[in-house]
C-alpha cells in the first residue's frame, strides 16, 4: 500500500519539484487541468504589465521596432522548436490551432493534389475533425475515419490517402500514437502526415524530424502554459518549405509586408505561414511562459509524468476497486501522455465533488473523469490527496446532490 508520506518522499526526491515555485496557483488547490488551461507562470503579470503598460502604453508604434514585435514569432518559435524535436525555422507562432490546422491540412492537400482521401480518426478531437471537413469540402476531398488505434490507422494506409490527419496524444484517454511507424507507413503509401500536438507538446518527448514528419500543430494554452487563448504553432518540414502555399495570405505572410504591393508574393520558410498582425500581448505572455522550460531535460519530464499517471493508477487500484471505475486510459505508461482518464457512470457528477473539494479535473462525454499530470507542478502528494477524495467522495455519496448532477454548459 502507497502511503502519503511516500509520496512526500518522492517529492522531496524530484529533480524537477523546484519549478513549482514558478507558478501561481490559488492556495490549497490541486489543479490537475493542465491539459486544457496551463496554469499561470508566476512571472508573467509583471511581464504582460510591462508590454501593456511601457512597451504598448508608452512607447505606441514604436514598439513594433524598439521593443522588437516584429521578431516575437520567431523569438517564440525557436523556444517551441526545441520542445518537439524540429529546427526552429521549421516552426512558426501564429493563430489558433484550428486556424493552423486549416493552413496545414490545406498545405498538405496542395502538396499531394492526385489524391483524394483525408485519412482521420474516430475519436479525433471535434475542431479538428470540424477543420477538415470545411477543408474536404474546399478542395473536394474525401474524409476516411478509422477507429482511433494504431493499428486501425495503419490497415487504412493506402495508396488513396492524400493525407493522414491524426492527434498524436488522444484527448479522452491520452494514448500516444507510435508518432515514426505509422509516419514511415504514410511515406510509403505516398500519403503526407499532419499531427495535432495539442497533448503532447511540453508534457511527450516529441521528435519530429527523427520521425519525418511533414506538418504539426500545437497549443499554446495547455502544457506550454502560454495564457487562456495564447496562439498555437505550426511545423512544416523544412523540405517542403519551397513548395508550401498555405490559403490564409495575409499581409503578415508576404514577402514585403511593408512595401504594400497589389499581388501577394510568399515569404520565404515559415515566416509564409503567418497570416495578419499577431496578437502581442497573448504572444508575449507564451513567450515568457516558454521561459520555465528553460534547463528542462524533456526526458526528465517525461520520466516524471509517467511516474505521476503511475501513482495514480496505483492508488486507484488500491482505493477505488469496489466503486466501478474503470480505466480509459493505456495502463502502459510508454504508450500513455501525462493524463490518466478512469470511466465511471457518475463521473460527471464525481469530477464536480472533487472540484468543490479544491481539485480541478474535468469530464469528457459520455462518461470519463479526466486528470492531466503537468509535471512541472503537480506533485506525488497532490497525486495521493486526489484518490483519497475520490474514495472519500463515493464511500460518502458525496457526488449525489443536486448541484454535482446538473451539467454546466462549459466545463
Ligand atoms: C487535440 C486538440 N486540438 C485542438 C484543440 C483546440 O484548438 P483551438 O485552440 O483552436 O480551440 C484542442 C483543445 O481545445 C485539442 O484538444
Ligand atoms: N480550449 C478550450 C476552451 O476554449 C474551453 C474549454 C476547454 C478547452 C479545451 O482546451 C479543451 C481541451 N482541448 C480538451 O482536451 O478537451
Amino acid at each position: 500500500m502507497v502511503t502519503r508520506q511516500d509520496c512526500i518522499t518522492l517529492d522531496e526526491r524530484d529533480g524537477l519539484a523546484e519549478y513549482r515555485h514558478k507558478f501561481t496557483l490559488p492556495e490549497g488547490e490541486i489543479y490537475l487541468d493542465g491539459n486544457s488551461l496551463g496554469a499561470m507562470p508566476s512571472h508573467l503579470p509583471a511581464r504582460i504589465q510591462e508590454v501593456v503598460v511601457k512597451e504598448w502604453g508608452n512607447g505606441l508604434i514604436r514598439s513594433w521596432n524598439d521593443a522588437g514585435w516584429i521578431h516575437v514569432p520567431k523569438r517564440i518559435s525557436a523556444k517551441v522548436a526545441r520542445l518537439i524535436g524540429a529546427n526552429a525555422d521549421e516552426v512558426t507562432v501564429a493563430d489558433s490551432t484550428s486556424v493552423n490546422l486549416y493552413k496545414a491540412l490545406a498545405t498538405a492537400a496542395r502538396l499531394n493534389p492526385d489524391r483524394k482521401v483525408i485519412l482521420t480518426e474516430l475519436d479525433n478531437f471535434p475542431t479538428d475533425l470540424y477543420i477538415a471537413q470545411g477543408i474536404a469540402e474546399l478542395f473536394g476531398l474525401e474524409i476516411r475515419y478509422v477507429e482511433s488505434t494504431p493499428e486501425a490507422v495503419l490497415a487504412a494506409l493506402d495508396d488513396s490517402i492524400c493525407l493522414t490527419m491524426l492527434t498524436h496524444v488522444n484527448y479522452r484517454t491520452g494514448a500516444i500514437y507510435p508518432m515514426a511507424e505509422i509516419t514511415a507507413k504514410a511515406h510509403q503509401v505516398g500519403a503526407l502526415i499532419v499531427w495535432d500536438l495539442a497533448h503532447s507538446a511540453g508534457a511527450v518527448e516529441v521528435d519530429l524530424n527523427a520521425a519525418e514528419v511533414d506538418l504539426a500543430v500545437g497549443c499554446g494554452y495547455k502544457y506550454l502554459n502560454g495564457g487562456p487563448g495564447a496562439p498555437s504553432f505550426i511545423y512544416v518540414a523544412k523540405r517542403h518549405h519551397q513548395q508550401m502555399r498555405q490559403p490564409l495570405s495575409g499581409w503578415h505572410g508576404h514577402a514585403k509586408p511593408f512595401e504594400f504591393v497589389l499581388d501577394y508574393q510568399p515569404a520565404d520558410g515559415m515566416d509564409r505561414m503567418q497570416c495578419g498582425t499577431p496578437p502581442l500581448i497573448s504572444m508575449l505572455g507564451l513567450d515568457a511562459a516558454l521561459d520555465v522550460f528553460d534547463g528542462v531535460d524533456m526526458h526528465d519530464l517525461r520520466i516524471k509524468s509517467m511516474a505521476l499517471c503511475d501513482l495514480f493508477i496505483k492508488l486507484v487500484d488500491e482505493k477505488l476497486s469496489e466503486y466501478d471505475f474503470g480505466l480509459a486510459s493505456p495502463r502502459d505508461s510508454a504508450v500513455r501522455g501525462s493524463q490518466v482518464s478512469l470511466t465511471h457512470k457518475q463521473g460527471y457528477a464525481i469530477v464536480q465533488a472533487l472540484i468543490a473539494r479544491g481539485i480541478t479535473g474535468d469530464f469528457r462525454m459520455p462518461n470519463i473523469l479526466r486528470f492531466g499530470f503537468t509535471p512541472l507542478y503537480v506533485r506525488y502528494v497532490d497525486v495521493y490527496d486526489t484518490v483519497q477524495a475520490i474514495a472519500e467522495i463515493m464511500v460518502k455519496d458525496e457526488w449525489n446532490q443536486a448541484q454535482f448532477l446538473t451539467k454546466k454548459a462549459v466545463t
